[in-house]
This record gives C-alpha cells, sequence and structure tokens, in this order.
C-alpha cells in the first residue's frame, strides 16, 4: 500500500466528522487532513470565523490549524484521489420510510460514499467506517470497493471499523483524553497493516494501551453496545426516578447510594426528563432492528424497554406539568428554560425538550422558549416537525432571555441543564410571573428551598411529594 500516512480525508463535515478531524489535524501537524461535504453551505461556515456546531475548545483548534493543514472543502473527488486515508463520518438517521421505519439506519449516505470513493480513487486507499452502523456494513462497503478493484487493478482498499466515542458538549475533551479508541480490521497481512497505520496516527496523542484492536464485527457491535449500555443506565436511574416521586426517596440520594459500589460507579446516574442527541435512540433502535433480523426478538425488546421508558419518562413529566397546573394549561404561558438535548451544544435532535413541548402544545398551551445557543429557526422546525405548523406560529414565542420568557407566565420548565440557569435572578422572576408560580425541574439542577423561600411552588423529578405538592411554600399553611 504505502509506507506511511501523508493525507486523510473525512467525508461528512458535522458533529464528528469536523472536531475528530480538528484534533487529528492539531495533534499531527506534518498530516495534512481534508474535511469535505456536499452540504457547501456547511464548509462555507467551517471556512468562516462562526462554525457551524457549538463545542467548548472547537473554535481555538480550528482556527489554530485551519489553512495549513486543515482544510473544508466541497471538492469530494479531488479530496478522495489525494488521500491515503479516508473517513466515513456520514449521518446514520433511523429511517423514516420503508422497509425498517422507524427502527433500522439509514445507510444510503454511508453507501453513497463508497460508491464516490470507488469512482474516484484511483490508487490504494484506507478507508475508516467511523459513522455508527449496524454489524457488517463494513462487508457491503468492502463489496462495493472490490467491485471496482475487478476494473482498476491500480486499486487496492482495506476498509477498518472505528466508531466514535465522543460525546457532544464535551467532544474536545473527549477527543483529546478518550477512554479508548476502538479500531476493527480484517485478520489478513494487509487488514493488520491497515490497523497498524490507524493506530499510529492516534498514538501520538493516546496512550497505546486505550487503543484497542478487534474484528471488524466486534467493533461495529461494540459500539452499539455501548451506546444501549449508556443508555440502559439513564431509563434505570428514570424509572427509579418515579418510584422515588411514589415514595418519597429521593432520586440523587438513591444514584448516590447506588453509584458508590465501585461495580456500578457513580457516572451517568442523572436523573433526567429523558435522555435526547442524535444517537442513543438511534442506536438502540438499531439494535433492537438487528436483534429482530437475527430472530433474538426477546433480546430486541430487553433493549426496546430502555426506549419505552424514555418515552414514558418524557410524557410522564409533561403530565406532571399539566397536573400540577389545575389540570389545564389551555392559554397558560409557560416558559421553557432549554431545547438543546443536553448543556454546552447548540444540538437540538431528539431534545426532550421537543417532546414536553410538543405534549404542553397539545394542549394548547402558550410557550415562551429561551435557550442560550439554539436559534428561533431551529426550535420552530423541530416543533413543527412534530404538531401542527399552524398551532407552533400561534402558541410559540421564542425569547432572548430568561427573565423575558418567564414574564407574566404561569410556570418555569427546566428542560436543559445550562449552567446560566442555577444562577438567575428567581426572585425577580418570581415577581414578574403570574400567582401561584410553578417550577418544574427536569433536570435537578436548581434550589428547591430557595424556590420555596421565595414563594414558587416546586417539582422536581425523582424528589419526595411533599416538595413536589408543596402548594403554600415552604412556611407551610392550613
Ligand atoms: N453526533 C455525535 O455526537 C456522534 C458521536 C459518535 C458517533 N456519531 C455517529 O457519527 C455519524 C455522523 O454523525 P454526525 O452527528 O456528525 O452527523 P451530522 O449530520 O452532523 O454530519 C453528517 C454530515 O455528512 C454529510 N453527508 C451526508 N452524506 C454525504 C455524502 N454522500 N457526501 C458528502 N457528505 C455527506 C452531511 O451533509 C452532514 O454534514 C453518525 O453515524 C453518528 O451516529 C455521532
Ligand atoms: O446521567 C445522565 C447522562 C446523560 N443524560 C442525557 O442523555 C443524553 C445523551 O447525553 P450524552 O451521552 O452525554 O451525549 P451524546 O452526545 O448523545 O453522547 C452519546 O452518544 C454519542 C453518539 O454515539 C456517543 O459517542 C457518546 O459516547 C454517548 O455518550 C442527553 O440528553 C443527556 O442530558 C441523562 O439524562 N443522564
Amino acid at each position: 500500500m504505502f509506507s506511511k500516512v501523508e493525507k486523510v480525508t473525512c467525508v461528512g463535515a458535522g458533529y464528528v466528522g469536523g472536531p475528530t478531524c480538528a484534533m487529528i489535524a492539531h495533534k499531527c501537524p506534518d498530516i495534512q487532513v481534508t474535511v469535505v461535504d456536499m452540504n457547501s453551505e456547511k464548509i462555507a461556515e467551517w471556512n468562516s470565523e462562526k462554525l457551524p456546531i457549538y463545542e467548548p475548545g472547537l473554535h481555538e483548534i480550528v482556527m489554530a490549524a485551519r489553512g495549513k493543514n486543515l482544510h473544508f472543502s466541497s471538492d469530494i473527488p479531488k479530496a478522495i484521489r489525494e488521500a491515503d486515508l479516508i473517513f466515513i463520518s456520514v449521518n446514520t438517521p433511523t429511517k423514516n420510510y420503508g422497509r425498517g421505519k422507524g427502527m433500522a439506519p439509514d445507510l444510503k449516505y454511508v453507501e453513497s460514499v463508497a460508491r464516490t470513493i470507488a469512482q474516484h480513487a484511483g490508487a490504494p486507499k484506507i478507508v475508516v467506517e467511523k459513522s455508527t452502523v449496524p454489524v457488517k456494513a463494513a462487508e457491503s462497503i468492502s463489496f462495493i470497493l472490490r467491485e471496482a478493484q475487478k476494473n482498476d487493478t491500480r486499486l487496492a482498499f482495506q476498509v477498518l471499523s472505528n466508531p466514535e466515542f465522543l460525546a457532544e458538549g464535551t467532544a474536545i475533551r473527549d477527543l483529546s483524553n478518550p477512554d479508548r479508541v476502538l479500531i476493527g480490521g480484517e485478520s489478513t497481512k494487509e487488514g493488520q497493516e491497515a490497523i497498524h497505520h490507524l493506530v499510529s496516527i492516534y498514538e501520538r496523542w493516546v496512550p497505546r494501551d486505550r487503543i484497542l484492536t478487534t474484528n471488524t464485527w466486534s467493533s461495529e457491535l461494540s459500539k452499539l453496545a455501548a451506546n444501549a449500555f449508556l443508555a440502559q443506565r439513564i431509563s434505570s436511574i428514570n424509572a427509579m426516578s418515579a418510584v422515588c416521586e411514589a415514595t418519597g426517596a429521593d432520586v440523587r440520594e438513591v444514584a448516590h447510594a447506588v453509584g458508590f459500589d465501585s461495580r456500578i460507579g457513580n457516572k451517568f446516574l442523572q436523573a433526567s426528563v429523558g435522555f435526547g442527541g442524535s444517537c442513543f435512540q438511534k442506536d438502540v433502535l438499531s439494535l433492537v432492528y438487528l436483534c429482530e433480523s437475527l430472530n433474538l426478538q426477546k433480546v430486541a425488546d430487553y433493549w426496546m424497554g430502555v426506549i419505552d421508558i424514555n418515552n414514558w419518562q418524557r410524557r410522564r413529566f409533561a403530565d406532571k406539568i399539566i397536573a400540577e397546573l389545575f389540570n389545564t394549561v389551555t392559554d397558560k404561558r409557560i416558559a421553557i428554560f432549554g431545547f438543546a438535548f443536553k448543556k454546552n451544544t447548540g444540538d437540538t435532535r431528539e431534545s426532550s425538550s421537543i417532546y414536553v413541548s410538543s405534549h404542553l402544545l397539545e394542549e394548547h398551551a402558550k410557550l415562551a422558549i429561551y435557550d442560550p445557543k439554539v436559534s428561533e429557526k431551529q426550535i420552530r422546525m423541530e416543533l413543527g416537525n412534530n404538531v401542527d405548523k399552524q398551532i407552533v406560529e400561534k402558541l410559540v414565542t421564542v425569547c432572548a432571555d430568561p427573565y423575558e420568557a418567564a414574564a407574566g407566565a404561569h410556570a418555569i420548565v427546566v428542560l436543559t441543564e445550562w449552567d446560566e440557569f442555577k444562577e438567575l435572578d428567581y426572585s425577580r422572576i418570581y415577581s414578574s410571573m403570574q400567582h401561584p408560580a410553578a417550577i418544574f425541574d427536569g433536570r435537578l439542577i436548581l434550589d428547591q428551598p430557595v424556590l420555596r423561600d421565595i414563594g414558587f411552588r416546586t417539582f422536581a423529578i425523582g424528589t419526595a411529594p411533599d416538595q413536589a405538592y408543596n402548594l403554600f411554600g415552604s412556611s407551610g399553611c392550613c
């Protein structure tokens, strides 16, 4: 093949392709990295001062490497031709049509990149599947590439699986100090050589014992398994949050006590209004679909439970809001604090805010939405995909700050755990609201006793009912 990787191309300039390649360029000044995308507006943004995605620390490393060894381009054929190693980092969303609709990942973008590589390669390449895909997807990519090889003897391809484990909001931290890098490939001499080339890129900054090499199928399945395990933890603690509310236990104390067991560990036990993001639901559904295809219905049902609890938790929270607001939210102004699926990102894909807001809109609540990183256009687009666009037009206001959103509202609903929500002047907010004023904390970030002292009725997910139903403030009454 070649002795050293000198040029890397990444197809897909999204949340994964952009930050991952910026990190490779940052850590490997001797490697030329080009990120390409079919969306030329996105490429223009990557080449501008305002990058298309918000990630703490990303701007700095892009600005330092851009124009030197990091390039963003729309010329996909050229970037493929020139590269030694090509990452496929395109989206693999849940299919919304045809066979597997609502369950299977849509692999049309991955396949289309494989075909483009086959067409323009011109020389041997290592093709790295970075997108999250079902087990055996690498086989389809290899098949397409092998066909091209038959017609052009200059060509040779090795396909590796190298799933990405970064989380949004902490992408740069995760990329610079990953728990592990996983690389799967063939056991042949050529396969091992390709693995070695990719290892040699990561080992510039990742300790060798954290770079795991496996066979291709283990690598592909490990990505789905990791996300399924993580999502399962959230559904487990969210299931417990309902038990806490019904019994007087506090989910924070339960999570703390359970997480103290070193076999369980204390991470990822934060009860919430449900997990969101582009990955967990999609990847668990992909695993469920895979199990069904393999006639492993019991296994499929087991993992489907994780999704069922998540949907139930969102609905349960919305129903709680309606019940606590005297069983009707019609025409009531409700301030929604946070629309992103987690803090420190502007990404709204599968955000629980979409679902809780939609349930409230279906009851004709008037929503005043504030998020520090999500645009009005994005909020309207997400809600418009879920409820009647005319209802969104009529009942949704997007506010420039949280004080404006809360003014005149009957309730505040915290749906994203942005740090700034912890530091607001809640006395000022309280005096601007309708009374009785309620706060529903779907992220457990606010100080409930302080809020109750101000006069708020408070409800926090997974906390005791006497706090949830405190109609008369902390002084108690009647
Ligand atoms: N977002 C995350 O945090 C994350 C983390 C780990 C893994 N993943 C996985 O990585 C993959 C990419 O996710 P993402 O969030 O970066 O997606 P994204 O939607 O942000 O970016 C994908 C990009 O690929 C481009 N694209 C699609 N088809 C193309 C083609 N044929 N040619 C050129 N460009 C094309 C799109 O225009 C888009 O800009 C997915 O499989 C996802 O499951 C995502
Ligand atoms: O204790 C927790 C932890 C997370 N969440 C929620 O879970 C969702 C997902 O959060 P997180 O996993 O931090 O973000 P993602 O960017 O979706 O990252 C996940 O999905 C990526 C895409 O596959 C993987 O690469 C990452 O390893 C995996 O953490 C968000 O809505 C969080 O608010 C909770 O409710 N409670």
